[in-house]
Order: C-alpha cells, then structure tokens, then sequence
C-alpha cells in the first residue's frame, strides 16, 4: 500500500464574507505516494499545492474524499488521534519558522519533548541530528547568526527529530540562491536514501524537480493535470502545463524570437529531432545526411541529463539538394520523432 493515499479529495474553502465565492483549492484529486519515493509536485502559484500537502498532515480538512496516511484513514479522526499520525510526518518550509529566540539545540529539542522521548534519550539525539545535517558546532548558535542554508538545515533536523516516516518539503529552496539550494536539496536526497524517509516535495522550480524527484505531479486549479516518472515527463510531456514547466529547462525547439535570429544566420530547412536514451544513436542519424550530401549546422538545442537518463532536442539547418534533404528527412523520420520548424 502506498504511503499516502488521496482517493477523490476536493477541498472546498467556504467563503468567510458575503457575497464572496467558495474557491475550490483541490478538485478531485487521486494520487499515490510509494514508500521511499520522492515525489514532486509542481505547480503555479495558486494551483492548490500548499493545500494538498496541509490536507496530508491534516492542517486541513478534505471536504470530499479519502486520505489514507500509513495505512491509517486521518479523514474522519479526532484532534488525538491526528497528533499521533502527525508524529509520523515531519515538515520543512520556505521561511524556515523556526524559533528565532531559542538556540539551534532547543529548536531540535522541541519537537522530541513534544513527543515525548525520555529525558536521557533528547541529547544523543539531538547531537545525532547535528552531525547528520552538518551543523554539530553551531548547537549554540541562534537562528538569526546562521545562513539561509544553514537555517534551513536546521530545519531539516527538527523534521527528523521523531524519526517520520514522511517529509513535507514545502518550497523548501525557494529562499536559497542556487547554490545552497543544491546543498539542501542534497541533504534532502542523503534523509531520502540513508534514513530511508519518503519525502513529498512542493515546489514552482523544474529544476527541483529533476535534481532529486522520481516522481512528479503536475498541478493547475487544483486538479492533477499530469503525474508519473520525472523522466517521463520530461521526455514525453502531455499537458500543456507540463510543456510549460519543462521548457523551463529544456527547450522543445527555438522560440519564435530565437528563430528569427537564427534564420538571419543559417539557411537551409530547419528540423528539430528528439533525442531519446535508448533510441537510435546520434551517428546513424548523422549517417542518412552524409549519405544523401546534406549539408547539416547544429543551430539549436541541446543534451539535458534527468535521473541519469538523457534526452534532448537539436534543431538542425539542413542544406543540399532538394530532394535529397526530403529523402534525408524522411529516413530521419523513421528513427526518431521529427519536427518541422517553420
Ligand atoms: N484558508 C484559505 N481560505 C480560503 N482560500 C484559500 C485558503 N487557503 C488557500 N486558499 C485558496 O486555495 C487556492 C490554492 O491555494 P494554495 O495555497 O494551495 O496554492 P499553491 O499552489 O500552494 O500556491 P503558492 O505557490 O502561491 O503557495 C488559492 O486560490 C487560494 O487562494
């Protein structure tokens, strides 16, 4: 069974004025998160993910629907009976909140006397936590003289003070320049596979996504508009939204305006092949141009690596004779998926 369950959940916020609308901040949504997966959910501001993961650990309540938690069913279960299943989840968040006049130690110390662990127990582990997230010298220290990264670190051993078997991550690396995000975002992969924690990850950025998610949904006005394997999506997006993301990265061919500039520069016909891991090798496509005396320029494009598989898109600017670079381009076709860039 999945470590969390949605069978059909809308969320539906009444209005708290009159004369305003309910907005339905999740609108059917099914959705299976496997034991020991990261799984992503991407989405533009507004698209419900806040609320999917805050239906997660019961923050909120689904409106219609069934929410299965480690094999518990929270919809429906007391105020008691949520503390417990929410011992179980840990969470991360964008700003941090953590306790800005209490030291890095009582920030993790926290959570254990919440939950109950023996006096003797809370220092061992505490230190333990430190050392994991890397931060055993700054047990001292107060939230407001640590870096971004650092505090968000922090944050991280907090979540995992209990031992859940899940993580929240909500926009956990949106406040972090690039660099610190990597760091974070390989601490999260070291809590993924050494502790073995499942980790439900937000975010609006596809780079999160690819770096460390295997699978991901995509989200827009509170429906699941895609979901399965980052490198499905990736290679093979269906939904608008989902192109949308992943041009982020990676370009499906030139935009209109890059165009432009590249017809100024290059002659000849312009195709766009997509490179597949597993699919045929570069230099037999290569093979069908000499062969024919097609004169070919790489313009556009490039080789994106996600989960250790790649894939790619290259335009070419293709010149010869006439029918030799139809019959070039035909025998592409029957290799690879082929686009004509007009
Ligand atoms: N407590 C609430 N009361 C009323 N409406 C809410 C409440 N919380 C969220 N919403 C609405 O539900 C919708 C989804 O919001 P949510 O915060 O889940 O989106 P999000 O994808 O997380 O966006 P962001 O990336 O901006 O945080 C939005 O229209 C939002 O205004």
């Amino acid at each position: 069974m999945a470590l969390v369950e949605f069978r059909g959940v809308r969320k539906v916020f009444e209005p708290t004025k009159r004369g305003e609308k309910p907005v339905v901040a999740i609108d059917g949504v099914d959705l299976d998160v496997e034991k020991g997966e990261i799984f992503g959910i991407v989405g533009y501001s507004g698209a419900g993910k806040s609320t999917l993961v805050r239906l997660v650990n019961a923050l909120e309540t689904a409106t219609e629907g069934t929410i299965v938690v480690n094999g518990r069913e929270i919809t429906g279960l007391g105020e008691r009976e949520l503390r417990k299943v929410r011992l179980d989840i840990g969470m991360i968040f964008q700003q941090f909140n953590l306790f800005s006049s209490s030291t890095v130690y009582h920030n993790i110390l926290y959570p254990l006397q919440v939950a109950g662990v023996p006096k003797a127990e809370r220092h061992g582990r505490i230190a333990e936590l430190l050392s994991f997230v890397g931060l055993l010298d700054k047990a001292k220290h107060y939230p407001d003289q640590l870096s971004g990264g650092q505090k968000q670190r922090v944050g991280i051993a907090r979540a995992l003070a209990t031992n859940p078997a899940l993580l929240l991550a909500d926009e956990s690396t949106s406040a972090l320049d690039p660099e610190t995000t990597q760091e974070v975002l390989a601490l999260l992969q070291r809590v993924n596979t050494e502790l073995g924690i499942t980790i439900m990850l937000i975010t609006h950025e596809m780079d999160v996504i690819r770096t460390i998610a295997h699978k991901v949904a995509v989200m827009e006005n509170g429906r699941i508009v895609e979901q399965g394997p980052v490198f499905d999506l990736f290679s093979d997006p269906q939904a608008d939204a989902t192109r949308r993301f992943v041009s982020t990265l990676v370009e499906q061919g030139p935009a209109p305006r890059t165009l432009e500039h590249l017809r100024e520069r290059h002659r000849g016909r312009f195709v766009t092949i997509a490179l597949r891991e597993g699919s045929v090798p570069q230099s037999e496509l290569f093979a069908e141009l000499v062969a024919r005396e097609v004169r070919f320029e790489l313009v556009h494009g490039g080789i994106e690596d996600v989960q250790g598989r790649t894939f790619g898109n290259l335009t070419l600017a293709l010149e010869g004779d006439p029918a030799q670079v139809e019959a070039a381009v035909a025998a592409l076709r029957t290799k690879v998926d082929l686009t004509e860039v007009d």
